[in-house]
């Protein structure tokens, strides 16, 4: 059975756009799947929204992922990071050059899809689009996860890339997949990164909290000057991985006025990210006229530093 999904209010854009309810963007992905299907056999039936996202009986590949990421993902190795990305120049190219530099990338974390990440970014796009929503944010669906590129540049592994993300800290909520597996972190007996505000302050706001570091909060830092993608765009990108916030409902204390805003946003994102994984396979070179001109009206430089 699919979890209950609020109707919340409707919620409108800065711009004025409509995103509307989380529940309608679900029905139309699924809409989409069923008339997709209509003519193929009985036993192709759409994937069940429940099937999605099953950790506890996923994988051995994508267990120890989370294994190695809860215990590497320290306050410490945060920091190292921050003061990496900032420091070093990475790369230079366009979007799509980054979509197909991506695409050697198979995501070690994700139990939900076997296809390439170029694939992942224009299923996502194309289940917005489909869907009438505004430009800015099929651009952001085409581009919410290039932030792997991360990996090809001074990752250590997937663990700080890929993956679900979560504040380090503060204690470790139990909503997060397999929280168990944080024992082995270092900063989980530590006497202030185990309390429940650890070293935030309740309404601190979450863009003063580090969030585990990977291809959000990398690619948010990219873009945010780089390209004319609005504010909820920006937060789609930056924790579109944060599920035990935006999925779970954990550390809201830590959240201000503009992050329940924003919040409304990431979910309207979400379900396009996710339940997208098990639409048709897109064509690749079909759908590149659309959205090279899509990026150029949002990345105007064209080139862009990673
Ligand atoms: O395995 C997936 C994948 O890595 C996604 O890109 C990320 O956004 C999700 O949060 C994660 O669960
Ligand atoms: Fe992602
Ligand atoms: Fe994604």
């Amino acid at each position: 059975m699919a979890p209950e999904i609020s109707r919340e209010p409707l919620f409108n854009s800065r711009d004025g756009h409509q995103l509307g309810h989380i529940s309608d963007a679900i029905d139309s992905v699924n809409a989409f799947k069923t008339v997709k299907f209509n003519d193929d056999s009985q036993f192709d039936i759409e994937k069940d929204k429940a099937q999605f996202r099953q950790y506890l009986n996923a994988s051995e590949r994508v267990k120890s992922f989370y294994r190695e990421q809860h215990e590497k993902q320290t306050v410490a190795y945060n920091l190292k990071a921050r003061i990496n990305f900032k420091t070093k120049r990475k790369a230079k190219m366009t979007v799509w050059e980054a979509m197909e530099k991506l695409n050697t990338l198979i995501d070690e974390s994700d139990p939900d899809t076997s296809l390439s990440q170029i694939e992942h970014l224009l299923q996502t796009a194309e289940a917005i689009r489909r869907d009438g929503k505004p430009r800015w944010m099929q651009v952001t669906g085409l581009i919410h996860d290039l932030g792997k590129l991360l990996f090809f540049f001074d990752a250590e592994g997937q663990w700080d890339v890929v993956g679900d993300t979560f504040p380090i800290g503060c204690a470790f909520d139990n909503r997060i997949i397999l929280s168990e597996t944080f024992k082995n972190n270092p900063d989980y007996n530590h006497p202030v990164y185990s309390t429940e505000f650890g070293i935030y302050h309740e309404g601190c706001g979450l863009e003063n909290v580090m969030l585990s570091w990977g291809h959000d909060e990398y690619l948010y830092h990219v873009v945010k000057h780089q390209s004319k993608i609005p504010d909820e765009g920006l937060a789609m990108i930056r924790y579109h991985s944060f599920y035990p916030w935006h999925k779970e409902g954990a550390y809201y204390k830590l959240m201000n006025d503009h992050d329940r805003e924003m919040l409304k946003a990431v979910q309207a994102f979400n379900p396009y990210d996710l339940y997208s994984k098990s639409d048709d396979t897109p064509t690749v070179e079909e759908l590149r006229p659309y959205y090279m001109e899509l990026v150029d009206e949002f990345f105007p430089e064209k080139i862009i530093d990673w």
